[in-house]
């Protein structure tokens, strides 16, 4: 584990070489022009696209502890995350992963047209936990045209401060409204259906535990169309912040149902590995 990026290591523009983008792309939305995609949009009833994918260690954890930011990746699954990025319409987090990183949720990585292309960040945020400011990564990115102005998904009836709906709305970005069950928490199709009416045709999320655990035990409805797991050869020990869903009992007492990943590969990257399937049906 390495320590914390600086800030010029933030910023510098990543390369991800062709011949391993070939191996991941069969695992994204597809990049075609504007009218097909709607066309194919329609045809999946406005469906948003989801990959889900992260870092995590060969115990399973995200980070050390909740709050605690934790480079996993090396070099080449780092600009391939940078390449994730590039690739969909929209980034999403959890308050608790915008709170511990500060992360800035953009793209740096250079597309073989040389182009950069920026994915929304959006960040979960139902309490309205996130006491961001203009100096907050995400929000400078975007004022310096580095990024998106990110939009922060509150629940119907949250009471919004002014201040920092004026900071979002000066970079692009905003508060939406989703509403909330019992729990306090958005159901995951409401969370796509807000973004899918915004013009958000693919999302990846990115994490934090939480947000992954939640969309796992939700995808008994179909949410997630691929998985992009970065796994780093080391163990982060006890006390981590873990991807683990709750368990979903069998028919009839039967032994607990497992998710699984269907059509796999396997992808050796630097030091680490990344693995890449769809959740088997
Ligand atoms: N290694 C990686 O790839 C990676 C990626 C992201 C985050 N992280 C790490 O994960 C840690 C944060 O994880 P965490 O589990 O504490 O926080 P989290 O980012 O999952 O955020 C949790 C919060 O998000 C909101 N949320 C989650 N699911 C929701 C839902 N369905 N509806 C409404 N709101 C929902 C809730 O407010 C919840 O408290 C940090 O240490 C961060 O560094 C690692
Ligand atoms: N792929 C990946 N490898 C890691 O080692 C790691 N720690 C993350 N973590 C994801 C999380 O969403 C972080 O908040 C962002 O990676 C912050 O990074 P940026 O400032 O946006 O570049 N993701």
């Amino acid at each position: 584990m390495s320590a914390p990026p600086n800030k010029q290591e933030q910023e510098e523009t990543l390369t991800f070489p062709s011949s391993h983008a070939a191996l991941i792309d069969p695992y994204l939305p597809t990049l075609s022009p504007e009218k097909e995609n709607e066309d194919r949009w329609e045809k999946m009833n406005g469906k948003v696209y989801l990959t889900l994918t992260y870092a995590h260690s060969l115990d399973a954890a995200l980070s050390l502890s909740p709050g605690v930011r934790t480079a996993l990746s090396g070099r080449l699954s780092k600009a391939m995350t940078h390449y994730l990025r590039a690739r969909h319409d929209a980034i999403l987090v959890g308050v608790g992963t915008a709170v511990a990183d500060d992360p800035g949720l953009n793209s740096r990585v250079r597309l073989a047209d040389c182009s950069t292309r920026q994915p929304r960040p959006v960040v979960l945020d139902p309490r309205g936990r996130w006491a961001f400011g203009a100096e907050s990564k995400v929000v400078r990115l975007a004022a310096e045209g580095k990024g998106l102005g990110p939009w922060v998904l509150v629940r119907e009836g949250a009471v919004i401060d002014e201040g920092r709906r004026k900071i979002l709305e000066r970079v692009g970005g905003g508060f939406m409204f989703v509403p909330v069950g019992t729990e306090g928490r958005f159901q995951w199709g409401d969370v796509l259906r807000v973004l899918g009416r915004e013009g958000v045709r693919s999302v990846m999320v990115e994490g934090g535990g939480e947000v992954i655990n939640s969309l796992l035990a939700a995808d008994k409805n179909g949410l997630v169309d691929s998985v992009i797991v970065t796994i780093a050869p080391t163990w982060l020990g006890q006390g981590g912040v873990v991807v683990s869903p709750p368990r979903v009992e069998g028919p009839n007492g039967g032994p607990p149902q497992q998710v699984r990943l269907a059509d796999v590969r396997w992808c050796p990257m630097g030091d680490d590995v990344v693995l890449c399937g769809r959740i088997a049906k």
